[in-house]
């Protein structure tokens, strides 16, 4: 079976206020859609950034990968590789982190692996999670994941999930996503506000939901001090606690001092990184994201690495659709060491889609694996059309989250080891 074409469209949708500590989401979130067709007239999805020095990579990688079969994950890799050369891409808003060559290779390369792996299970009559070495559960968590919000995006009308800026906002938002899919974990994204002011509204949390394991992630915007005391205030309350200061050896400085583990999805985003933050033990909880850890196999090789030297796993999300949220399913659905409900932005996109509706659904908070081969979803074209119309019209090129920001105020600066 091999690569006779392959399709990028670029899409945007609507996206609400979201805060965070590099700014807040633009009205537009973007995304690519990766279709590889083949020889055999089979079609496979993937999904990645919409950004356009990204998208501008993939239509470099994607001719490469012309004529490989679709089994040949090697080869492919090494012709994305070649394709990037010596390239590193820098994500504007630097929530997941430095940018490197690997990861950049691992970015490019991944749309299009989980592409041949959606061809290669509707060739088999096999779920992703099957060629994956088999589902271990058959639904998979996710958590409720908060943001600090405004209550639209400034001349515009308050979105469904109006304002959230202070521990009552926070708790209106968990009850809601947690009334709506039936989350059994909670997530705040912080970073946003002076860190007493988040400890409070994890406390409001704790009160409102007495059984539901709780995260907190400032995306590094606490100095390695600040960490320390804001993980012991909240001793007993998280089941982690994610990225709280930038790079490794913060990390390491924090981890011996607090009592609950550290996660990262920005200061181990690559392999590169695994060696010294394992030494150092810097880190107890790896967000994995196939997205920029080169696909669904490779993703898995990183989660057994994990299970060697001991780090727990968790998953990274960012803003996405529904092939995306199908592949991340797949994946969690076949790594034993998974355990921690994986991180979505599902609810933010309310309803907005490029997938045929029905095929993913949340059960109890979970997403139970399609039935159907590959990633079990479809592509309604019609919904593909309407989003890249609104990516030819939004204005839109690459996310960034602070210079949207400087809108609202002028000085603002992103938060790294600021509090
Ligand atoms: O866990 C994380 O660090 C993220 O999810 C990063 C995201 O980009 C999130 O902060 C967002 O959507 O603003
Ligand atoms: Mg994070």
């Amino acid at each position: 079976m091999r690569i006779r074409e392959i399709k990028l469209t670029p899409v945007a949708f609507r996206d609400p206020p979201l805060l965070n500590a590099s700014g807040v989401h633009e009205p537009w979130a973007l995304r690519t859609v990766v279709e590889v067709l083949t020889d055999e007239g089979l079609t496979g999805l993937g999904e990645t950034y919409g950004d356009r020095s990204h998208l501008e990579r993939l239509r470099t990688a994607a001719p490469a990968l012309v004529g490989l079969d679709v089994h040949a994950h090697h080869a492919q890799y090494a012709r994305v590789a070649g394709a990037v050369g010596t390239d590193v891409f820098v994500d504007q808003h630097g929530l997941t982190g430095a940018g490197s060559n690997q990861k950049t290779v691992d970015a490019v390369f991944s749309p299009f692996e989980v592409a041949c792996l959606d061809i290669r299970g509707k060739a088999a009559g096999l779920r992703v999670a099957d060629l994956l070495g088999g589902p271990v559960r058959d639904a998979v968590p996710y958590s409720a994941y908060l943001f600090y919000k405004w209550a639209g995006h400034p001349d515009a009308e308050e979105d469904r999930f109006g304002a959230a800026l202070d521990p009552e906002g926070i708790v209106a938002q968990a009850r809601l996503l947690v009334g709506e899919y039936g989350f059994g974990s909670i997530k705040l994204k912080g970073g946003v506000l002076p860190p007493d002011q988040e400890i409070a509204a994890v406390h409001a949390l704790r009160d409102a939901f007495p059984d539901l394991p709780l995260r907190i992630d400032p995306n590094a915007a606490w100095t390695p001090d600040t960490s320390i005391r804001v993980g012991r205030e909240l001793a007993g309350v998280l089941e982690y606690l994610e990225d709280p200061t930038p790079e490794i050896d913060g990390m390491a400085r924090v981890a011996p001092e607090v009592p609950m583990k550290l996660a990262t999805n920005m200061c181990v985003v690559t392999h590169e990184h695994l060696p010294p933050a394992i030494a150092k033990g810097a880190v107890g909880v790896l967000l994995t994201d196939h997205h920029y850890w080169g696909g669904l196999l490779r993703s898995t090789q990183v989660a057994a690495l994990c299970a060697t030297f001991g780090l727990e796993l968790s998953m990274h999300s960012n803003t996405h659709l529904g092939i995306s949220l199908a592949a991340m399913t797949q994946l969690a659905a076949a790594v034993p060491n998974l355990t921690h409900a994986c991180d979505t932005h599902t609810p933010w996109q309310q309803g907005q889609d490029v997938v045929v509706p029905g095929a993913l659904r949340f059960v109890d908070g979970a997403v139970p694996l399609p039935a159907a081969p590959g990633l079990g979803v479809e592509l309604d074209r019609a919904a593909l059309a309407e989003l890249h119309e609104n990516y030819l019209r939004c204005g839109i090129e690459r996310r960034d989250d602070t210079a949207y920001m400087r809108r609202t105020d002028p000085a603002f600066q992103p938060k790294r080891a600021y509090w």
